[in-house]
């Protein structure tokens, strides 16, 4: 499978997204990483349910939705509804997670299950076969813009691991400071799809910084 890219908009033009979606449309992209915020789960508040419907309007690819709220069970229907592909929720934000995931797919969604920098992979293994994406927060979940944190790597091979002991098609997901330094060991390290915000929107030519993501993760997959 050729690696994914999911710019995340949480770093856009809040005042033009209908023009940062139309480039992501015309871009390499392959989804759109929506960063949903509560202000509880995470010390920030981004944007909710009518925004992404908006989003949802223009956009032509998938959207990929990071939940990063409390209690998530709660909003699942309405994200499907506001034009969810695929719907994440934090290992940290559910407890019945197992059910939650179930939801999700009943809903004809993919699962995603988010885990935050401190959470060791192996937590994952009793529903690993339930998981379509593992999305692996790369930075601490609140901010666009941080740094990349290391140890990451060897999370991305500890998971790896787990996903091919249990013969799941589980995908790996990096979300995070991700840049055209760390992109190539990340897919050769396991990843499957990267997300990259600030990387992407605070370059002179997003659209061809994603460009030259993607070649750079091409490379790493050889
Ligand atoms: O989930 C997130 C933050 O919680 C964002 O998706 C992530 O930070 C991407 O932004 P950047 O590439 O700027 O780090
Ligand atoms: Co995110």
């Amino acid at each position: 499978m050729k690696p994914i890219i999911a710019p995340s908009v949480l770093a856009a033009d809040f005042a033009n997204m209908q023009r940062d979606i139309e480039m992501l449309n015309r871009s390499e992209a392959d989804w759109i990483h929506c960063d949903i915020m509560d202000g509880n789960f995470v010390p920030n508040i981004s944007f909710g349910l009518p925004v992404l419907a908006a989003i949802n309007r223009y956009a032509q690819k998938p959207l990929d939705v990071h939940l990063m709220i409390e209690k998530p069970e709660r909003y699942l229907e309405a994200f499907k509804k506001a034009g969810a592909f695929l719907i994440s929720v934090h290992y940290e934000a559910c407890h019945h997670l197992h059910r939650t995931l179930q939801e999700i797919k009943n809903l004809n969604c993919k699962a995603g299950v988010a885990i935050n920098p401190h959470t060791n992979v192996s937590l994952l293994k009793d529903t690993i076969n339930d998981i379509d994406l593992v999305c692996m927060m790369s930075v601490n979940p609140g901010f666009g813009g941080q740094s990349f944190i290391e140890h990451t790597y060897q999370k991305v091979k500890d998971l790896k691991q787990i996903i091919s002991e249990a013969q799941a098609d589980t995908l790996i997901e990096i979300d995070g400071g991700v840049n055209t330094q760390n992109a190539a060991p990340l897919i050769e390290a396991g990843a499957d799809v990267l997300v990259a915000g600030s990387f992407v929107f605070t370059s002179n030519d997003p659209e061809n910084t994603i460009v030259d993501l993607k070649n750079v993760m091409e490379v790493g997959s050889d």
